[in-house]
């Protein structure tokens, strides 16, 4: 029987290149090896929790060892029963689905076939993507309208973008004029059938998040993320979705469990929902939250901020997801050494990606890149700028 013989863990990083993604400067490569010589990679949430995450990735190990890495539905069970904290902590549920996104590259390398293929098989023959990680160091108006007219000549036919500048909790009157202007300006650049998606990092109060909301619906956004503080979503969404019934509403990047998903699903708050499969428990905790938005008549747009592993298992997960409705993409705004990790085996064709159809993950990951970049650190913290948003956009312009 073949058994997982090591769990090997990769932070990897150019600091010096952390361009557009500041809270992702540093990825968490998981590398399991069996005990006939297989290799599956996985990988973890950064942010500012770098060596937490690589520890909990540790106590996964020290159970993973010996184990029969095809039993991942029971591998799950038991670390669930065992770990006792996996639904209440963020690292344990980012380094399980870690492990996870590899159990299932080891299997689709087992069966000669690519993930997609064990979840239902191929839906989508391409995935449409968004760009973000785009505006670095866009401020003014005009900024943003340059910035997105070379992210359409890309062939990208949508965008994600944090209009807000340094406002938290509370917005007044010019911040709000501020946030109009660079929307209006992105608007105009691209015209009426780009997608614009309006990001807000759960940046405001409800008073001012629903303000927000209806001065944007102006702009037809695709949707608009995480327009409230997440730990008032509930009644935040809630007296949003009342006050603004016309705007589409996405969240759920932060959700690490199916029965947050389930909370959100239920109480209507949810027009589009992000889980992120290097939280959200991998495949296991995707396949079951995709089941949910179904019943529900939510669609999917995953959340996929972080690194080169996360983001070919995310388009495996696209594959075979019918209410897919878009994917989010740094891809092509990272430093090259993140695309490197993978042999830039990803290509934007026209706005679209398609799904790797090699076994497993669908492509090789470079392991003397990995071995270059390996990186003994926390991710950068700057007290002028929160880690979350694009670098060098927590300013006003006026
Ligand atoms: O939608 C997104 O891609 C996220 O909100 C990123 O912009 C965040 O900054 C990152 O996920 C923080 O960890
Ligand atoms: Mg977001």
């Amino acid at each position: 029987m073949t058994t997982i013989k090591d769990i090997e863990i990769y932070s990897v990083s150019d600091l010096a290149t952390a361009k557009a993604s500041p809270w992702a400067s540093v990825s968490i490569i998981v590398r399991v090896v069996t005990s006939d010589g297989q290799v599956g990679y996985g990988e973890a949430v950064p942010t500012l929790r770098v060596n937490q995450v690589v520890k909990a990735i540790e106590e996964v190990r020290r159970f993973m060892i010996g184990k029969d890495p095809f039993r991942i539905e029971y591998l799950f069970r038991e670390w669930y029963k065992h770990e006792f904290y996996i639904s209440r902590s963020f690292e344990a549920a980012t380094a399980y689905s870690a492990v996870d996104i590899a159990l299932h590259d080891l299997l689709g390398k087992y069966l000669g076939a690519p993930i997609y293929q064990f979840l239902g098989g191929l839906v989508n023959e391409k995935i449409k993507a968004y760009a973000n990680g785009w505006y670095s160091d866009c401020v003014t108006p005009d900024d943003f309208a340059k910035r997105a007219k070379e992210v359409v000549s890309m062939g990208f036919k949508a965008m994600k973008f944090d209009p807000f500048g340094p406002y938290f909790d509370h917005m007044d009157e010019e911040g709000l004029e501020e946030a109009v202007e660079r929307v209006r300006a992105v608007r105009e650049a691209v015209g009426k059938y780009v997608d614009i998606l309006i990001e807000v990092h759960g940046r405001f109060n409800v008073n001012t998040a629903i303000k927000m909301v209806k001065a944007m619906e102006q702009f037809d956004p695709l949707f608009i993320e995480e327009p409230v503080h997440p730990d008032l979503n509930f009644e935040g969404l809630a007296k949003i979705k009342a006050a603004v019934p016309g705007v589409r509403i996405a969240v759920g990047e932060r959700i690490i469990s199916v029965e947050e998903a389930l909370q959100l699903l239920e109480r209507g708050l949810v027009d589009v929902l992000q889980p992120d499969i290097t939280n959200a428990l991998g495949f296991t905790g995707m396949s079951r939250i995709r089941a949910l938005t179904e019943a529900y008549g939510v669609e999917l747009a995953p959340h996929n901020a972080f690194g080169p592993v996360q983001h070919v298992a995310t388009l495996q997960f696209d594959a075979s997801a019918y209410n897919l409705l878009i994917q989010e993409s740094f891809y092509e705004f990272w430093p090259q050494w993140k695309r490197d990790i993978i042999n830039n085996a990803i290509r934007l064709e026209d706005g679209y990606y398609r799904v790797p159809n090699r076994p497993g993950l669908g492509v090789d990951v470079n392991e003397k890149v990995l071995a270059e970049m390996r990186f003994e650190g926390m991710e950068p913290f700057h007290e002028e700028e929160p880690v979350w948003v694009i670098k060098g956009t927590w300013k006003r312009y006026r």
